[in-house]
């Protein structure tokens, strides 16, 4: 199959890579793929997150940045319902995927939302590798076989396609049955990511997706990102600002559970409107 193919149902066309947008507008209704508004997060007593509002643009990149403990990932975990099963943890506000441009939208935090059919929607990949103790091929197999009725054949199609989009395939091509724990920690993140997209995600969460790697495997990770934002909608919480400047369209700045502002990257990395913006990006505090 061929790796720029999209098996995708509802595929975007796609956006031309290095056509960011910088106009320092907010995504309009159209290109959004998740709005979120008035959203605020608890676990316990304690509030994680405090009436934040942001648009997510659809086809592009965003980066979550902002010092530790400020939010970033507990808003990423909400988007795909992983606070679901963290004691405690509840929300309130609106948090809506607005899926396709038919406008079939999904109201994420209604109870009646099926989770499981949401994180087949949204991908997720984390901070740490955490392949299975499975082959190589069972790894990108193991989501399309609980999901799909696929015969051997196109099992196979499908696999090869995932890893190639993750621009893994040359690696691993001849070692498909073979133990993915003995990939290096670069090789096991790209699986990761050829796992997520195997079952045919609009939108891809990345929490720190490059943290562990070292920076070859870094940047080859940052130029998959690059390519895939063709086809998906991403989000990557990073604590890197040369990373967000690398790799994102559009920035939001997290600061004590609130969103401070969000913009182009190169507006906030340049003339953010906000002195605690630009005290991070400079490295004043973080
Ligand atoms: N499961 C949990 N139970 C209780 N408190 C939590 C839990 N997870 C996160 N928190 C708290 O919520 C706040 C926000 O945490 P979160 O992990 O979202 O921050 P973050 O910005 O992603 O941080 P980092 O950059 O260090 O990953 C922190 O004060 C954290 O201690």
């Amino acid at each position: 199959m061929d790796p720029d193919s999209n098996p995708k149902p509802g595929a975007q066309p796609a956006a031309t890579p290095g056509q960011a947008n910088t106009d320092g507008a907010a995504a309009d209704a159209a290109s959004t793929c998740i709005e979120i508004g008035d959203f605020n997060a608890w676990y316990g007593d304690y509030q994680a997150i405090h009436q934040l509002s942001l648009s997510v643009p659809r086809n592009q990149v965003t980066a979550f940045i902002g010092p530790s403990g400020c939010g970033k990932s507990t808003l990423l975990k909400w988007i795909n319902r992983m606070n679901d099963i963290v004691p405690n943890a509840h929300a309130k506000g609106t948090l809506t995927l607005k899926e396709d441009e038919s406008g079939q939208e999904v109201d994420v935090l209604s109870p009646s939302t099926d989770a499981v059919a949401l994180r087949r929607r949204i991908g997720i990949v984390f901070q740490k590798p955490n392949p299975f103790p499975k082959t190589i091929y069972q790894n990108v197999a193991f989501g399309p076989r609980l999901h799909l009725n696929a015969s051997r054949g196109e099992m196979d199609e499908l696999v090869e396609w995932a890893l190639k989009k993750a621009a893994l395939w040359d690696e691993v091509k001849d070692r498909l049955h073979q133990s993915a724990l003995g990939l290096s920690g670069g090789q096991q993140q790209r699986l990761c990511i050829a796992r997520a997209i195997a079952i045919g995600p609009n939108i891809l969460l990345m929490d720190e997706p490059c943290s562990a790697l070292d920076p070859a495997s870094t940047s080859r990770v940052e130029d998959l990102i690059f390519e895939l934002r063709e086809q998906y909608s991403i989000v990557i919480v990073t604590h890197s600002m040369q990373q967000a400047s690398r790799v994102s369209d559009r920035t939001a700045f997290f600061y004590q559970g609130r969103l401070i502002e969000s913009g182009a990257t190169e507006q906030i990395f340049t003339m953010p409107r906000e002195q605690r913006t630009e005290d991070y990006v400079s490295g004043k505090f973080g």
